[in-house]
């Protein structure tokens, strides 16, 4: 017999779900690039990867930023988080323009949760700004700049990783 792991995920630990529609999500990207113009310029925009990708690519549009780099970080499988590793690190070029230390580069990614991404990030590059979407209180001090703060137990939904579904009517026992 296959035993099911007892152990919560991050998801049901957090247990309060906050449903981002795309909508939504696009207008909270444009709210923190307004931030984010009055801190800049930057040379170059970094998406942590995945979640990153999509706030990085409107950050880059309405800042008028070409230069578009990765760092790719894996940590959550799903919902439960393991051990992070870097698969990649930014490019010799975009290292260059950030003088080593990633001064004037923007680092990019849709949230912060319990910050260990973030950390590791910020290690490779100390002087860069770091930006997200959303933020939860472990991760905000590592932040430099984000939009939202939502609790702790909250788990984020992401327009990505959800689709329309029905739901039955609050009458008759929807949550
Ligand atoms: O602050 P933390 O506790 O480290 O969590 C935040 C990170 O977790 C999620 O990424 P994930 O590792 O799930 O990968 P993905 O972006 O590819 O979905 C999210 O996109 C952040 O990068
Ligand atoms: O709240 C969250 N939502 C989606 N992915 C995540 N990865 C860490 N925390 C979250
Ligand atoms: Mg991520």
């Amino acid at each position: 017999m296959v035993e099911k792991n007892s152990e919560p995920s991050a998801q049901e630990r957090a247990g309060r779900p906050f449903p981002v529609s795309w909508d939504q999500f696009h207008r909270d990207c444009r709210a923190l690039t307004w931030r984010l113009n009055e801190v800049g310029p930057f040379h170059a925009v970094i998406a942590i990867t995945r979640g990153g990708l999509v706030p990085a690519a409107i950050v880059a549009r309405e800042l008028g930023l070409r230069v578009i780099d990765t760092v790719c970080v894996a940590s959550y499988d799903h919902d439960k988080q393991g051990d992070l590793k870097v698969l990649k690190g930014i490019s010799e070029q975009t290292a260059k323009l950030g003088g080593g230390t990633g001064k004037g580069l923007l680092i990019v990614d849709d949230l912060v949760d319990t910050g260990k991404t973030g950390k590791l990030v910020r290690e490779l590059l100390p002087d860069a700004h770091f930006a997200t979407v959303y933020a939860k209180p472990k991760g905000r001090p590592l932040v430099d700049t984000f939009i939202t703060e939502v609790s702790q137990d909250t788990w984020i939904f992401f327009p990505w990783d959800t689709a329309l579904s029905f739901q039955p009517p609050i009458r008759d026992g929807a949550a």
